[in-house]
């Protein structure tokens, strides 16, 4: 099998772990995330509005204290912009469903909340498969130091999750049960 494949069977799997974890419940996860934030006052973070079964990082967003961004696809094969966000902005439909802000400043994050289907012990991840973070990623890092966390609920590890040369790692990730511990870091 092609690495696309084994990644199209995984996320098959993934949706289905991420579903089970998603109806019993996301518990403290985004207080847990706001805490991981906190040395990161300041920075520009980058969160997303969580769909489909994702987990919701919109508390820890709402609480960090400095200038809070979400995605807005431009177009495919492209990076992510990101538009200012705050709680209770005006918000319409993206493209691919996810909302984006009406208006507001368009944001260059130094850490990224970043949303997934499921990630490995390495701090690997798999996404719906557009390659976005990863280019935003690869963008970003060539132009500043750049902290990638992954938010997700603990029942979303792989044991290993299929990997191409373009896919960026993760630095560090938080679930429910707090900080998971990456063998990179
Ligand atoms: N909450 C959230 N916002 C986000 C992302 C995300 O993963 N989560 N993205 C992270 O990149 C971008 C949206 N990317 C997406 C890419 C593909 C699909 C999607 O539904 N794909 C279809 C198949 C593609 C197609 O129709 O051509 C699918 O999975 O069935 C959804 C979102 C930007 N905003
Ligand atoms: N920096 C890049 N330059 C060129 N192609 C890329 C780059 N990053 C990813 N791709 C291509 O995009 C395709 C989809 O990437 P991948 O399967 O890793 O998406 P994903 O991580 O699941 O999605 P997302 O990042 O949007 O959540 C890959 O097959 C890869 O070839």
């Amino acid at each position: 099998m092609t690495v696309i494949a084994d990644k199209t069977e995984a996320r098959r799997a993934a949706f289905a772990a991420r579903a089970a974890a998603h109806a019993a419940g996301q518990g403290q996860a985004a207080q847990l995330l706001a805490d991981w934030l906190v040395p990161h006052r300041g920075k520009v973070l980058a969160g997303y509005m969580a769909m489909r079964t994702e987990i919701d990082p919109t508390p820890a967003m709402a609480a960090h204290d400095g200038p809070v961004c979400v995605p807005v696809i431009v177009a495919a094969g492209q990076p992510l912009r990101f538009r200012q966000w705050s709680h209770g902005c005006r918000m319409v439909a993206g493209t691919f469903g996810a909302l984006v802000p009406e208006e507001g400043a368009w944001l260059e994050p130094e850490v990224l909340i970043v949303p997934l289907l499921s990630f490995d012990r390495r701090g690997f991840r798999l996404g719906y498969g557009g390659g976005f973070y990863d280019r935003t990623l690869e963008v970003l890092r060539a132009r500043h130091p750049v902290l990638a966390v992954g938010f997700a609920y603990a029942a979303q590890e792989a044991p290993e999750v299929p990997t191409e040369p373009t896919d960026q790692p993760l630095d560090a990730l938080i679930t429910e049960n707090g900080p998971f511990p990456l063998s990179s870091s």
